[in-house]
Parts: C-alpha cells; structure tokens; sequence
C-alpha cells in the first residue's frame, strides 16, 4: 500500500509504505511503516522504532508479529547482554486483522531490513583460548540470540590452534559470507587480516567487513570502535553494531625485513611495552592482575635500548628528531610471479625527507588506533583511516614519574609528559639495539601482540619469531582493511 499522506503541520511527510488497523496488547492501534523507516503505532500507548537504529529483526509468531528490537539507553536501564551494555530490549508485538495483512506487513518490514545492506551470512571464529577462556560463553549467550534475532545464517568455527584463523580465511571462499567476525581478542582479527592480505585474490577478499566481540584479554581495536561514539566495549554493543551492517576502513601497515612482511592493525612495540606484554606471558595464571604486576617489576629495574629510529613525519610533526640523508629505508624488491598476495602500499618512500631520533631508549610505540586494550588509551589521537601511525616515544624518564606515566595510560594524558614525543608517523624504520646495561643482551618487538622478534642471546624459547632483532620497516596503507563499526 503506497500511499502519500499530506500532514496538518507540514507540506507532506514521508511516504507510507503501509499502514493498518491491528491489535496491540488485544486493544485497537494503528501501526505505520513510513519509507524513511519510523514504525509506529498509535492506540492506547504511541510507540515508535526506527527500522535502521533500533530494529534488529522481526519473527511471527502465531497471529503476531514480534519487532525484535534494541534501543539505546540514555543513562540508567539494562544490558540486553550478561553485562552492562549500553542497549536495553525493547521489542513490539502487534496482530494484524488478517491473515494476509500479517503477510502484507512481513513483506514490507523484510524488504526494508533487505534494503539496510545488512550483513546476512556470516562466518564467526570463536577462540575458547583467548581472555578468560570465555569466548564459548560470551557467544553462547550474548552474541549468537541477537545474531538470530537478526536472522543471520552463521558459520561458527571454534579455532583449535595458533594461526587456525589465518589458515582458513586464507583459502575459504568469500564469496559465501558477507562478513566474519571474530569473537576473541585482538590476536585473532590479525590473523583474518593477514590471512586476507595474503590471498592472490586479496583485494577482493579485504572488502569484507570484519567484525569484533571482545572476548579476549587484549580488545583494542573493538575498544577503539565502541568508544568513538561513546558506547561501552561489552559484547552486545559489539554484536549490535555488526547486525546493522554500518563499516569503517581501517589503514593497514606493513612492517617487513628483507622479503618477510607481517601484516598489523594495531600497534608494534620495543622497550618497555614490548617486555611487559610478552614477559608477563609466564604470570598468565595472574589474570589480567600480570600485566600491573610484570610493570612494576619492570619499573624498578628500567632498561634502556641502545639503537634508532627513523620516520617520515606526518605534516605538522616535521620538528621532530633530526633530518638523515640516509634513511636506511629500502623500497621492496619486485614482486615475483610466486608472490601474489598484498606486498605493502604502492608509494615511494625513499626519496622522501626522512628524520631520526637516536637511542638510548625507554620505549618506542607505534599506533594505529586510540585503544591498546580495553584500559589503554595508548594514542588519544589515533584515527582509523588517516594513513598515518601515532608514535610514542620514551627515551628516559625517572621511575616514580614512569610509574604515574603508567596510571595515566588509562586516559591517554601520558602523552602530555615532556618525556613523552608523540607525533604522527607516515613510514617508519627500527634499528634496534642491545640493552645499555647488558650489551651482550637484547629485547623483544612485539606487534598485534604477536612477538616479530626476539634478541639474540635474551630468550630461551623454542618458539622461533617471524623477523630477526635487527632493523625492519614500516609503511601504512590508507583505509585498506574493513570493520564492522558503529555509525560515527
Ligand atoms: N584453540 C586454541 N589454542 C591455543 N591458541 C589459540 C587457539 N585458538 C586461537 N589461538 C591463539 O590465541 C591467540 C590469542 O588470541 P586472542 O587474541 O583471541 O586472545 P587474547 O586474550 O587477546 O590474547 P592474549 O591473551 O594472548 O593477549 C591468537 O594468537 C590465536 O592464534
């Protein structure tokens, strides 16, 4: 029924797509759908939902239809997950007169939701190792009901082992899902990214969008998400947001050394982050409790870096450390016929006016989003998609300010230390150095959370990293992956 329909107060408001005399709660109301999606209903109570915000799917149920529906909260209310959220339930349920006005109204609220773009079939990775060891859980109860609700055809793949992910994005077909999501930290969204980027086919493959519930003990990229437009990072708002189908590009960067390349979306660390993340690794049995625990040993006994970095400033940042003449910067050889996946962006770095800033060093930091983890606002001004990296950099610092430096983390107001540089990055170069105090000994480079590389003679481990301790480079290519994303 398409009717336009002239308003008292207005020239004329939207179309109606259809509009009928149902029950709602055994008494009369009309209910309204109008083609800038309001569903509304006027009887004894008015109601309202917008189908793109707050309308999530819609089932029959005998003569009714049940509206499955989210609203956001405005301060007060619940979670429509275990935890708190940000979202409360708000589902309506109405009886058309007959049978084939039900049929009339489930034709149109369908080919609405239809035209919203929303994903429909997705692939789901659940790691029961990551966090808490409660992916299982976390999906079981909060994220799979809404998914249903949406009507979405899922494909849950419980990952066995390190790089599993990785493993099947990289021969899956994609043509089959309209998006996968990972309900893990933030180790498993870079296997899919990596996993993406080195199909022969990866430009394609990196146009789907990927989703995140936090489910694991690092959820910076989904923490980084949510809290951009100002929701809590839990599960449901994650979910939420990936039914409504809204994405962001996210700017992908390449750190490789000679012919080997690792793929990240987060962050590289050297120095103290690096040794404090990976370390800790043994206290794991401490919970998230390791991370504060590891730190404070760290602190009290402080290594410094010798070494060197080197950067093309993004504008503005140019006052920055000193201009080189050799950047060390080397731009990647040819691709060979055997390569085909992603080699790093297209552009030309090596000409360009590169600057250093000289070791010894505390830490060093790269960023690509604001949040490293849920109670880490590493780089406040980290934008998803602006093609460039956010560098934090601590050359030396005494130790009851590291300590304060370390609290401040939790709202980004280290970076406003004068022993702190923070700048914006458009291609990088680490040449990593021994420890000053124990020159025979070196460090750890950490990206995604992931060890690249480990110093020679530091670390007894069978595990044989990606990269060697020694000089390796990175460059960020705009927006080049996709995320499921809150509207921003
Ligand atoms: N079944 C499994 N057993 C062991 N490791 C797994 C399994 N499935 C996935 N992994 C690995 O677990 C790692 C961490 O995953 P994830 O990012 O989800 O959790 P996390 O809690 O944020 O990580 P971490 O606790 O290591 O910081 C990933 O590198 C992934 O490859």
């Amino acid at each position: 029924m398409e009717v336009y329909v002239m308003d008292h107060d207005q020239q004329s408001s939207p179309a109606v797509i259809i509009t009928d005399l149902v029950f709602v709660d055994d008494v009369y109301a009309v209910v309204t759908l109008t083609a800038d999606g309001e569903l509304r209903s006027v009887g004894q109570e008015r109601r309202q939902l917008t189908m793109k915000k707050d309308v999530i799917g819609f089932v029959v149920e005998g003569k009714q239809i049940r509206v499955k529906a989210v609203v956001e909260r405005g301060g007060g209310g619940i979670c429509c997950g275990e935890s708190d959220g940000d979202f409360t339930r708000k589902d309506f349920v109405f009886e058309p007169l007959y049978e084939d006005a039900k049929n009339r109204w489930c034709y149109s609220l369908r080919r609405y939701l239809d035209s919203l773009g929303r994903p429909k079939r997705l692939l789901v990775f659940v790691n029961p190792f990551g966090g808490k060891k409660s992916a299982n859980k976390i999906f079981v109860k909060e994220v799979k009901p809404l998914l249903e609700d949406a009507d979405i055809q899922l494909d849950v793949q419980e990952t066995k082992y390190q790089l599993h992910a990785k493993e099947i994005v990289r021969s899956m077909d994609v043509s089959k899902y309209d998006g996968i999501v990972c309900v893990s930290g933030d180790g498993v969204l870079v296997e899919v990214v990596n996993g993406l980027l080195e199909r022969e086919d990866w430009r394609n493959a990196l146009k789907l969008p990927i989703g995140m519930v936090p489910a694991g003990t690092g959820n910076g990229m989904i923490k980084s998400l949510l809290d951009s437009v100002g929701l809590r990072c839990c599960a449901s708002s994650a979910t939420i947001s990936i039914i409504r189908g809204h994405k962001r590009s996210v700017d992908v960067a390449t750190i490789s050394q000679g012919t080997t390349k690792f793929f990240s979306v987060l962050m590289l660390a050297w120095g103290l982050v690096a040794d404090i993340d990976i370390e800790s690794e043994k206290f794991r049995w401490m919970g998230s409790a390791r991370i504060d625990f590891y730190a404070l040993q760290r602190i009290l006994c402080l290594r410094q870096y010798n070494g060197r970095i080197l950067f093309i400033p993004a504008p503005g940042f140019e006052s920055y450390g000193q201009l080189v003449s050799n950047s060390l910067y080397k731009e990647p050889p040819p691709i060979s016929d055997k390569e085909l996946g992603y080699q790093g962006p297209d552009a030309k770095f090596e000409d360009l006016e590169w600057r250093e800033i000289k070791g010894p060093f505390v830490s060093v930091w790269l960023h690509n989003v604001p949040w490293g983890a849920e109670n880490t606002l590493a780089a406040p001004d980290a934008k998803f998609s602006d093609g460039f990296l956010d560098l934090v950099v601590l050359k030396t610092c005494p130790k009851l300010v590291l300590l304060s430096l370390l609290r401040q983390l939790s709202d980004g107001t280290h970076v406003h230390s004068p022993y702190v540089s923070y700048l914006k990055v458009k291609a990088f170069v680490l040449e990593p150095g021994a420890r000053v105090d124990e020159p025979d000994k070196e460090g750890i480079i950490d990206s995604d959370g992931e060890v690249l590389a480990r110093g020679r003679k530091t670390y007894k481990c069978d595990q044989k990293a990606l990269m060697s301790y020694d000089k390796l480079q990175i460059t960020v290519d705009q927006g080049l992956a996709t995320l499921f994303s809150p509207e921003y």
